[in-house]
């Protein structure tokens, strides 16, 4: 599914998957939504989608350029796809998009710093990474961000720990679990 393709309004995402870059957002969202049997959106393939690749944003019109129009398509998404959505690193920690983001369901992708650095491919495709040492910048950016993703989540998985479709399959259990997660309807 695209928010470019007509979709009914009204719908919540199942799940929202936030956390830092590498932490497995992309791959296990495609997992949880093939294991629910959903419809899977990843926000930055979306912000492709309509404005091209990332680095070209970031070359353009800047990080805040870029922070702009992933707010916008994670305002429109957030009333209109009911599966699984995949966050880029940096979304929730633009202010108007950490308040939309409060009451959803929320699952935060835990990594350390080893198993990213193996992940990062010398941070290639990745702005914030470009340049000398980009493990040392996902270390900074990170643990700047940590407080923000922790505030927001409802669940939190250990992205390291084993495969995505694992990952998606232990999600899906707590978030199934009413006695885990609060739900909107109990
Ligand atoms: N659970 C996992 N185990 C091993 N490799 C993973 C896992 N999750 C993701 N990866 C790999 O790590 C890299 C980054 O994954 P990706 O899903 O793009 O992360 P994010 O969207 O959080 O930046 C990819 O090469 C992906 O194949
Ligand atoms: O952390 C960030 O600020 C970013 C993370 C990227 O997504 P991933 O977390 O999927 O790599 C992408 O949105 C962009 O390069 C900015
Ligand atoms: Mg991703």
């Amino acid at each position: 599914m695209s928010a470019t393709e007509p979709s009914p309004a009204g719908l919540r995402p199942r799940a929202i998957l936030i956390g830092p870059m590498a932490a497995g957002k992309t791959s296990v969202g495609r997992a949880l939504a093939r294991l629910w049997h959903v419809p899977f959106v990843d926000l930055d393939h979306e912000i492709e989608a309509r404005h091209g690749p990332i680095p070209e944003i970031f070359a353009a019109h800047g990080e805040s350029g870029f922070r702009e129009r992933e707010a916008d398509a994670l305002a429109q998404l957030l009333g209109r796809h009911g599966g699984v959505l995949s966050l880029g690193g940096g979304a929730p920690l633009t202010p108007r998009s950490a308040a939309s983001l409060a009451g959803h369901h929320v699952v935060l992708i835990e990594i350390d710093e080893h198993a990213a650095a193996s992940r990062l491919r010398g941070g290639a495709g990745r702005p914030l990474l470009a340049g000398e040492d980009p493990v040392l910048r996902w270390r900074t950016i990170t643990a700047a961000r940590m407080p923000a993703y922790r505030a927001l989540a409802v669940h939190t998985v250990d992205g390291a720990s084993s495969t995505p479709d694992a990952l998606a399959r232990s999600i899906a259990a707590a978030l199934d679990d009413p006695r885990q997660i609060p739900q909107e309807d109990a």
